[in-house]
């Protein structure tokens, strides 16, 4: 077998002449790529990289779900109630089917360079007086809009000034009737609120209160849209703690002329938590005091129309007693 000389330093080596391949190194398909990422600073790129990346993804806002530890955060200063965060949601919002979004807080941030997609909304009791400022506010935010409403003490002037809009629609229906619609947020105001009203009907008062809110709850189960009940500080009737916190259970006559109203709200914040707890569903619930504002009845007998009222009425006899007197 032949061979050649091949000179290597102080010695002479003999060698086959038939090229033979090398022996695999063990390991090179490793080795290989380890020397390629040392060589020329590579490696160092690469971590800077790595951390140049982790550094935005961090500082970025987020979207997450506004849930902490259970507790929802109620933007509005009436009542931040805790909900058993021992529920899982068993529901995808209908927003996050149609959207694919996770975790979107819907009210909240929007993640860099993402403009907010408008929600589909219904509003029952949208006519009324907080309902109707209720729908200036999510029209005015980009999202479409179904005004629920029985025109039992709410006003179309209230809501005619969306009239034309193509993400406004009203529909004239009693929420004590089922209703079918796709939407991704449910706001659940439809109840007489003073006390001349629901005292006028007090059966068809908790029957609203108490069949309407099934409706509306089961509509939110059904679609895996999120709920909002509009309660109200009657809850806690004739209180004993002064302030109320929304710890505190109440003090309230079952058979009063109130009663109604009172039991009928608490029977609805009842159904709303059940629904959270038993469903999945998601919800909110927001005890209102007292309110005032444009839209409101001047004559419904509540505790600040009452007041603006017996002002008026001051003013206007001082007024006939100055223009009497000369
Ligand atoms: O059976 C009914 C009763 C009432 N409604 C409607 O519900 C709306 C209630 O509006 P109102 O102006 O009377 O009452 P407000 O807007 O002040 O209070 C409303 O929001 C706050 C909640 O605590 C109250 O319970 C809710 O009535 C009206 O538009 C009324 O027509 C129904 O759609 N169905």
């Amino acid at each position: 077998m032949g061979s050649e000389l091949i000179f290597r330093g102080h010695e002479a080596q003999h060698v086959a002449d038939t090229y033979s391949p090398k022996p695999p190194k063990p390991w090179a398909s490793v080795t290989r790529p380890i020397g390629y990422l040392l060589r020329e600073q590579r490696l160092v790129f690469v971590l800077v990289g790595i951390a140049i990346a982790t550094v935005g993804f961090t500082l970025l806002p987020s979207s997450r779900s506004p849930y902490v530890n259970g507790n929802v955060p109620i933007s509005n200063e009436y009542v931040r109630y805790d909900f058993d965060s021992s529920t899982h949601l068993t529901h995808k919002p209908a927003y996050e089917r149609r959207f694919g979004l996770t975790n979107w807080n819907s009210g909240g941030k929007v993640p860099l360079g993402l403009k907010r997609k408008g929600l589909r909304i219904v509003v029952t009791g949208g006519a009324g007086f907080v309902g109707s400022h209720l729908v200036d506010r999510l029209i005015e935010r980009g999202d479409s809009v179904i005004v629920v409403d029985n025109f039992f003490t709410g006003r179309k002037e209230n809501v005619m000034h969306h009239f034309g809009n193509p993400r406004f629609e009203l529909i004239r229906h009693d929420v004590v009737e089922p209703l079918l619609l796709e939407v991704d947020q449910i706001y659940h105001l439809a109840c007489p609120a003073s006390p001349v009203h629901y005292k006028f009907n007090p059966v068809k008062t908790i029957k609203t209160n108490v069949v309407g809110t099934l409706n509306m709850l089961g509509l939110a189960k059904r679609i895996g849209a999120r709920f909002l009940l509009t309660s109200t500080s009657e809850v806690y009737g004739d209180p004993l703690q002064h302030p109320q916190v929304e710890t505190y259970w109440g003090n309230v006559n079952p058979i009063g002329v109130r009663s109604c109203y009172d039991e009928g709200k608490r029977t609805a914040e009842t159904l709303t938590m059940d629904y959270h707890r038993g469903a999945g569903v998601e919800v909110r619930i927001a005890r209102i005091f007292n309110t005032y504002g444009p839209r409101m009845c001047i004559d419904d007998g509540r505790v600040v129309s009452n007041f603006v009222a017996q002002v008026k009425t001051i003013v206007y006899i001082l007024y006939l007693y100055m223009s009497l007197k000369g």
